[in-house]
């Protein structure tokens, strides 16, 4: 019978750990581990996306006697050997009606927290089930995807937080400053799905629809982002290289309000907004009752958005805003998608301040920088066991290796708490359970704490009033 991952929880692990219930010292009946950022790339960070796993595998009735089958059939073959731990899996079924009986108690999703602070621990609540505790490690890790997606989109908004404050009238388009392009370059649609509703904890510009449908099955949120008509170089290159001007036409013609963004660089991003833009359609874009976007797609950024609005500014003027700032009228923007990055939108932001230009006139869409390029490291996501119970006795466990102490782990059980504006976590038992922010959200095979997008939202949101430093 051919696997079903998708559905069987036994076979969502790592091999290894599948031999892990022969390891343990005799009589242990606990073990309690947590999940941390160790640093990385950023100091903070958005904790976001467990309770997408927690929905998706964990909660209900997840063993079966069919998948203890398939399991043992399965692992039998892979190591040539029986080392499945049927019974325990049995216990499970027999003696919790299936649903797994372990306890996740986590910091409030979207919450963020300074790195090396524990972010939640799982622990087993029958002592026959000591096992199921680090059996969980590999699924639950996966959460290092959508929180570092949320951190390193986060950490863009508060880039572009920072010029708008300094070169524009307000923030109020922060929402839409930063467009999910990631779809096409993300591993998978699930993948897409995750990274995606990530991005969405802080903006409200996408193309990955999958995104939508993250946030409207795993965080009731009904629509968490929105998009506009757009062009893509096929919609404009099928008219010919002497058919720009009419590729053009066609769009405003069929989208004659609101929002519409043009990619307008295949052929001459210069003649384009010069000639076309500029002066053949020129009318055509004032009288439009909406927002023509334009988007240069290659160059260097810096160079191009700079060079783009001058040309703009040249044919359509600017008006000055309460800052200083150079601002196209209100019918004409630009969005940058190509090479957008955290590494790169701030030297794009400061190449128009400096020609006294203001954010204000600016969109961004990132792709595969936004969605891709991260991985577990980024932000040094780990897992690691720093309690049992063995012999009735309460150890602390930890690791210390001689090798590299940035990856010495916590000792005992652990809290996070937050007092005068600050995380701090709290270990060997010793943290005062009045400061602690933890929230049980699965127990049991119940989720008992459904965060809604909204809350998600509010708890990751960046300090808008705070001046740029
Ligand atoms: O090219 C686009 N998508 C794309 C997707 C995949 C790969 N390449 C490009 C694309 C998508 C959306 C675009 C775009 C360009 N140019 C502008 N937008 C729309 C953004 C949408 C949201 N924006 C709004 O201001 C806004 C729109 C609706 C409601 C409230 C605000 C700002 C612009």
């Amino acid at each position: 019978m051919a696997s079903s991952i998708t559905e069987n929880l036994l076979l969502v692990t790592d091999s290894y750990k599948v031999t892990h219930h022969l390891q343990y010292p005799a009589n242990t009946t606990a073990v309690y581990s947590y999940f941390e950022s160790r640093g990385g790339k950023f100091a903070n960070t958005v904790f976001f996306g467990l309770q997408y796993i927690i929905k998706k595998w964990l909660t209900g009735q997840v063993i079966t006697k069919e998948k203890i089958q398939e399991a043992k059939e399965l692992y039998k073959l892979h190591f040539g050997h029986d080392y499945f731990n049927e019974a325990g899996w049995n216990y499970i079924l027999e003696h919790h009606n299936g649903c797994l009986p372990v306890r996740i108690r986590a910091v409030p999703e979207g919450s963020v927290v300074p790195y090396k602070n524990v972010l939640f621990t799982v622990e087993n609540t029958d002592p026959k089930c000591f096992w199921l505790t680090n059996y969980l490690e590999t699924l639950l890790v996966q959460v290092w995807y959508p929180m570092t997606v949320a951190t390193n989109s986060r950490y863009q908004k508060e880039i572009i937080a920072k010029f708008l404050h300094e070169t524009a009238d307000d923030l109020k388009s922060l929402p839409f400053k930063l467009h999910d392009f990631g779809f096409r370059g993300s591993t998978s649609v699930e993948s897409a799905g995750i990274g995606g509703a990530g991005h969405l904890v802080n903006f409200q510009g996408t193309d990955t629809i999958a995104a939508i449908c993250v946030a409207r099955k795993y965080y009731s949120c009904n629509i968490a982002g929105f998009s506009v008509p757009a062009a893509e170089h096929s919609t404009i290159t099928t008219w010919g290289r002497d058919g720009e001007k009419e590729a053009f036409t066609n769009m405003m013609t069929h989208f004659p309000t609101g929002i519409v963004s043009i990619v307008s660089d295949s052929y001459d991003i210069w003649n384009a907004c010069e000639n076309v833009w500029g002066q053949q359609l020129k009318s055509l874009v004032e009288k439009r009752d909406g927002t023509l976007v334009i988007r240069p797609d290659s160059g260097e950024p810096t160079e191009v958005v700079v060079k783009v609005l001058n040309i703009l500014d040249d044919k359509f003027g600017h008006v000055k805003n309460s800052k200083g700032f150079k601002q196209l009228p209100p019918y004409l923007r630009i969005i940058q998608g190509d090479g957008i990055s955290y590494e790169t939108l701030s030297s794009i932001l400061e190449a128009m301040k400096k020609q006294n230009w203001s954010a204000e006139n600016i969109v961004f869409g990132s792709g595969g920088a936004l969605l891709q390029k991260l991985n577990r490291d980024t932000q040094k996501c780990a897992f690691k066991c720093s309690y049992a119970l063995i012999n009735g006795k309460e150890v602390n466990v930890y690791k210390q290796p001689v090798t590299d102490p940035g990856k010495k782990s916590k000792k005992g059980r652990l809290t996070l708490e937050y007092s005068d504006g600050q995380y701090k976590t709290v270990e060997e038992g010793k943290g005062d359970p009045k400061k602690d922010v933890f929230v049980t959200v699965f127990e049991n095979g119940k989720l008992l704490r459904d965060y809604t997008f909204d809350e998600v939202r509010a708890n990751a949101e960046i300090d808008l009033l705070k001046k740029p430093s």
